[in-house]
């Protein structure tokens, strides 16, 4: 059973909600470090954790990414056309096969000893402004070992993501991912709700985004 929570089931007191029938929105408020559940399921479901690395370490990492991953601009088949994947993108293999920056040997053991899970790699986000996004969709199960999450670490400048179920009445949550947070998605989530990053017209700055994942090894 999979059920999308409003703040107030959460109890958190001080979270800002916005809850009609079909939709949450979580915004973020400085007073209010506590972690809030955003989807129940028997996997973990969705949890959201404000500041799980300090503003200055976000900052840090953050700078360091920027200048040392070998971002890479994709391309994808649309129709008739090969159009740009609107967003940077890099990753890596975290079994020591290859050099990584530092600051991800940094984060990956921070990820791991937080939640408990040996992830085996992680997928990097760069979204250069808010013309960058990335458009609803479930992370791929073949490329996922069953059972074991997804961790998000946001860097940069927060950027609202979208969960929207699959069945109808398609009821979405709302949550902005604040510098140094982390979001953790379950497996079982990904067969129930969409996720993305939506353009936006607001002026926002860059954002970096790790995704930390553990794939079986015939797809590493
Ligand atoms: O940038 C994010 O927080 C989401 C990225 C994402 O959904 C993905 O890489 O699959
Ligand atoms: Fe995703």
């Amino acid at each position: 059973m999979v059920r999308a929570f409003a703040a107030s089931e959460t109890g958190e007191r001080h979270t800002r909600a916005h809850m009609n029938s079909s939709s949450a929105t979580f915004a973020s408020d400085l007073f209010s470090p506590a972690e809030r559940v955003l989807i129940e399921d028997e996997e973990g479901g969705c949890r959201y954790v404000p500041a799980f690395i300090d503003v200055d370490r976000a900052d840090a990492w953050f700078a360091a990414l920027r200048d040392e991953v070998d971002w890479r601009q994709q391309r994808r088949p649309m129709y008739d056309r090969v159009v740009e994947v609107p967003r940077l993108t890099s990753g890596y293999a975290l079994n020591g096969s290859e050099a990584l920056p530092a600051v991800l040997g940094e984060a990956h053991a921070r990820v791991c000893a937080e939640l408990g899970v040996a992830f085996t790699h992680v997928g990097l986000n760069y979204y250069r402004d808010g013309h960058d996004s990335v458009a609803p969709h479930n992370d791929k199960l073949s490329t996922l070992i069953a059972g074991e999450p997804i961790a998000l670490v946001s860097l940069g400048s927060a950027r609202r993501m979208e969960i929207r179920a699959k069945a109808p009445p398609r009821g979405v949550v709302r949550i902005d991912l604040e510098p140094g947070s982390l979001l953790v998605m379950s497996y079982a989530m990904q067969s129930h709700y969409d996720h993305g990053i939506p353009k936006t017209k607001h002026a926002v700055g860059p954002r970096i985004s790790l995704a930390f994942r553990v794939r079986p090894s015939k797809v590493a």
